[in-house]
């Protein structure tokens, strides 16, 4: 017989999302439950940023071997041991991992069942042997990489970030489908870490960032012997022995390619089918379980977090939703999600960092708008660094208000963290005018590009008469 237990929440699913509410809740003494059926930590940290991140970071040391002679080092090319690579990777993941356990999380008093949960009726979960009747539950069970309806892809090994990570042998030439961050990200990793790499793309490479940013890094990736087809459509796909065959087809006419190895990076497909959310009454779509924007859904008692959600999909939108359904459940607060606040970055070399509201959103809600540019190669760290090419692009509104910033440049991920508390506390670039910045930094350049927006005010005839007036002072 099922045990049924009644703790005040409920969360399913033990990723970024459901690990940061079952934490904040037992930090305040608060009876919770959290279901996984898999390993926890979810996606980000076994088959996402942290692996991806770790493969990125060796992928950046091997280009600096090849790139040394500028900095009149002997350069060289880099011999990579990928076993070594392989184990480098979970070692990270080993690394982290303890933070995320079931023996961390039920040493927070949080009671773990490691099994699949699923509704049975609007206010009960089933899992394994028990029955958790809670008086909320939250949703956040993430989502897995979707696969394109390719003719012949069924019957073609291919990778997905589920696999690639458990590869113990570099790709000879690796095939990535789709130019999204996952596709980006790993193409000019593994081309730096000496592989061959194809991308096609239907779209366009990285089309929701800012074109004026992504092209940047795009620009890099191609120079660094990425082939990148975009507008284009795969008409089949196709193992021959140990190679894969893609048929592509784009405004240049019908053309194969030919790989080793075959990454699909297309983007996601929510998982919730086997949620049984019709038993819950809570509506969902193909991209997701519907919510509003405090993240509750169509059962009053269950909120969807995370990637299941169908919005943003990033680590630190997961935590910031689980402080939004904790601030409701925990305290009755209210709490609306706004995405404008979430800062989206891309982990290419240069990388491209976007907060706020593009130039292109902002001209559409307010009109006039005044777009701030400067090259990042203008200052001085950018050039002891032999940083060549970057640039940072504010965006502001009426009273000088900061709408959006996008930053191409090396550690943009880095850089776009001033700027994404300007745009959350709605900061005008006065403020930032104040601001005392290191010298030499890379993020000084933000500074000196608000400096040139006041520069015309030092020409203003006014202003030099009310300086020549003060000089009778004294
Ligand atoms: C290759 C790659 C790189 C990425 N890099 C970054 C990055 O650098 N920065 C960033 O911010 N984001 C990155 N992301 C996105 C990030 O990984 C996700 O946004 C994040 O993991 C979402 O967290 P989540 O908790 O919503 O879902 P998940 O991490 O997917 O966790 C969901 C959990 O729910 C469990 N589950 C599912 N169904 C059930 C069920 N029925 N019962 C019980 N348990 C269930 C799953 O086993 C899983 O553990 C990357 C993604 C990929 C694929
Ligand atoms: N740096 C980061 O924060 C980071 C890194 C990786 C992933 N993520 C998150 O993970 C999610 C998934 O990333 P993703 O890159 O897989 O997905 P995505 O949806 O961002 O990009 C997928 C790309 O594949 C293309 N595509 C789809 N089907 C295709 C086909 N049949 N042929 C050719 N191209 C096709 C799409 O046009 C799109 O450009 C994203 O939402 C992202 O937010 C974040």
């Amino acid at each position: 017989m099922a045990k049924v237990i009644n703790p005040d929440i409920c969360v399913i699913g033990g990723g970024a999302a459901g690990l940061s509410v079952a934490a904040g809740a037992a930090a305040f003494g608060v009876p919770v439950v959290l279901i996984e059926r898999g390993t926890m930590g979810g996606d980000c940290l076994n088959h996402g940023c942290v692996p991806s991140k770790t493969l990125i970071a060796v992928a950046r040391h091997a280009q600096a071997i090849r790139m040394a002679g500028r900095f009149g080092l002997a350069a060289g090319q880099p011999v990579v041991d990928y076993q070594r690579l392989h184990a480098r990777i979970h070692e990270v993941i080993a690394g982290i991992a303890p933070h995320d356990s079931v023996e961390r999380f039920t040493g927070l008093g949080v009671e773990v069942l490691q099994s699949s949960a699923r509704f049975v009726d609007e206010n009960t979960v089933a899992a394994g042997d028990h029955l958790v009747r809670a008086r909320r539950f939250v949703v956040a069970t993430g989502s897995s990489p979707a696969i394109p309806d390719i003719p012949g892809l069924d019957k073609v090994s291919f990778l997905t970030n589920e696999t690639l990570f458990d590869l113990t042998r570099l790709p000879a030439h690796l095939i990535i489908v789709g130019a999204g961050p996952v596709g980006i990200e790993m193409a000019q990793a593994y081309r730096r870490l000496g592989a061959g790499v194809t991308v096609i793309e239907s779209r366009r490479a990285l089309s929701d960032a800012d074109p004026e940013l992504s092209s940047i890094a795009i620009a890099a990736l191609r120079h660094g012997g990425v082939v990148l087809h975009e507008a284009t459509t795969i008409l089949g796909a196709e193992q021959d022995g140990g190679r894969v065959v893609l048929r592509c087809e784009n405004g240049g006419g019908v053309f194969q390619v030919e790989g080793s190895d075959l990454l699909i990076a297309a983007g996601r497909r929510p998982n919730h089918a086997s949620l049984g959310l019709a038993a819950a009454g809570i509506d969902h779509n193909a991209k997701g379980i519907e919510v509003g924007p405090n993240l509750r859904t169509s059962n009053r008692r269950v909120y969807a977090i995370g990637d299941v959600a169908g919005g943003l999909q990033f680590t630190h939108v997961a935590s910031y939703h689980a402080r939004l359904v904790l601030q409701q459940m925990l305290f009755r607060l209210p709490a609306r999600e706004d995405r404008t606040i979430v800062p989206k970055v891309t982990y290419s070399d240069p990388e491209i960092a976007e907060v706020g509201l593009s130039e292109t959103e902002a001209r559409e809600k307010f009109g006039a708008v005044d777009v701030i540019r400067t090259d990042l190669a203008a200052g001085d760290r950018a050039r002891t660094d032999g940083v060549e090419a970057g640039v940072i692009k504010i965006v502001a509104g009426r009273r000088g208000r900061i709408l959006g910033v996008g930053i191409a440049a090396p550690g943009a991920g880095e850089l776009i963290n001033m700027w994404s508390l300007a745009v959350a506390n709605g900061m005008t670039l006065k403020q930032v005018r104040g601001y005392v910045a290191p010298y030499p930094t890379l993020s000084e350049i933000g500074k000196q590009a608000v400096i040139s927006y006041y520069a015309p005010l030092a020409r203003k005839a006014v202003v030099r008469s009310a300086i020549r007036a003060l000089r009778y002072f004294g």
